[in-house]
């Protein structure tokens, strides 16, 4: 990142009463820690330590990684910084650091990297499955029989806003997200690169020269009802040739309640291809270009990291620098493209991501104060638009792109 002045905003940590970050860590946090409990019936010792955590997130310190966890998983823990923050209080270290080892302990206490009965089960796996059952995935999924009299370039804005719009769907967020549909008069799309995004990316009747092929990395965030608009975006891109080949980054495992794991995808895709209709047509597509290899899934452990991306690993940095353009979901996503700091919102998006290896690109509902790439009048409007919370309540949106 070029050494501007404001490459030095404060990074956000979660030690202000009344602030967004705390509120998260004192209220969120417990809430997660009771809707797991409640999701299976977990024995005594699992239930201990879920007991252990939340009073740890009350007024515990963070601890080393237990004596027997995975020798790989302590050495990744050492590199991101384990050794600097262990004894220190959960409000006291970065806000982002906090919250993604919460999830690692989280998963440690119902016994999910094992060894024993509970090892790989994913405790939001009933939730995520309730949601993409809902009715309204259905009435979404029937939708798409309507976009068949619309353009192509109609279709793809579409499919699109889908994926943008489909990052509320985020079932941590909806734990304490009261009051969230106040929009306050204020433009719902805080910034829109859509066509810049696109441009990146054009049918394959228009591609001009001798280019290779399409490659896009999506980084995925929520499953559900975010990720079946992701893999239907995919599936559209390739339809059209905008796209020959995509690389679905997923987490390698439970992580912010619904990030989607592989077995999410898995489940995303069999709802697809029983769906009929035009969402069963894109189903059965993904189904056979992830049989040939077009589309890949990829489950690297930084997509778990509680780093951001301006640290990322040789290799994941090198599958981004080879990809046409990547695109990456979500707010957490978002914090980690551009740094978890209190930027000024005016700072240029093209500035804190020019680290990045190659052409990259922001789909993210604002559900967290980081923000930046925004005009003043943009910026004014939303401070004038008396809704308080435009930062955090999920009601605006953003398409970054930086080509
Ligand atoms: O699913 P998303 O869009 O990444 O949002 C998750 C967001 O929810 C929070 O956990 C709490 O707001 C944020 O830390 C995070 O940025």
């Amino acid at each position: 990142m070029p050494d501007t002045p404001t490459a030095s905003a404060p990074v956000i940590r979660g030690d202000e009463p009344g602030s967004f970050p705390h509120g998260v860590l004192a209220e969120r946090h417990p809430a997660v820690i009771r809707q797991v409990g409640e999701s299976f019936p977990y024995g005594p010792e699992q239930r201990r330590a879920l007991d252990a955590l939340l009073a740890s997130c009350a007024d515990g310190v963070i601890e080393p990684l237990p004596a027997d966890a995975d020798p790989r998983d302590r050495e990744r823990w050492a590199a991101w910084g384990i050794g600097e923050y262990a004894g220190r209080s959960w409000y006291d270290v970065p806000w982002l650091w906090a919250e993604s080892h919460f999830y690692r302990r989280l998963l440690d206490a119902v016994g999910y990297f094992g060894p024993g009965p509970w090892q790989g089960v994913d405790p939001f796996r009933p939730a995520k499955l309730a949601e993409l059952d809902a009715p309204e995935t259905d009435e979404e999924l029937a939708a798409l029989d309507g976009l068949d009299a619309l353009t192509e370039r109609e279709r793809t804005g579409a499919l699109l806003h889908g994926s943008l719009w489909g990052n509320r769907a985020d079932l941590g967020f909806r734990l304490s997200a009261g009051g969230a549909d106040d929009r306050g008069g204020a433009a719902a799309l805080v910034a829109d690169d859509g066509d810049t995004l696109l441009s990146l990316l054009p049918p394959a009747r228009d591609r001009t020269g001798a280019r290779g092929p399409a490659t896009l990395c999506l980084v995925a965030d929520n499953a559900g009802r975010e990720l079946v608009p992701d893999l239907l975006l995919v599936s559209h891109l390739l339809a059209e040739g905008r796209v020959d080949r995509a690389v679905l980054h997923v987490k390698p495992y439970p992580y912010y309640v619904s990030d989607a794991t592989t077995a999410d995808v898995l489940d995303a895709l069999r709802r697809l291809t029983a769906a009929g209709g035009a969402a069963g047509a894109h189903g059965d597509r993904l189904w056979a270009a992830l049989t040939d290899g077009r589309v890949t899934v990829r489950a690297h452990p930084f997509s778990c990291a509680p780093l951001p991306y301006s640290e990322m690993p040789a290799d994941l940095r090198a599958e981004f620098a080879a990809a046409t353009v990547t695109v990456l979901k979500g707010d957490l996503n978002y914090r980690r493209l551009v740094g978890d700091r209190r930027w000024p919102p005016t700072t240029p998006f093209a500035d804190v991501t020019a680290y990045f290896p190659g052409p990259v690109a922001a789909l993210r509902t604002l559900k967290s104060d980081v923000i930046t790439g925004l005009t003043a009048e943009t910026e004014e409007a939303l401070e004038a638009s008396g809704e308080g919370r435009w930062r955090t309540s999920g009601t605006h949106a953003l398409i970054q792109v930086r080509a």
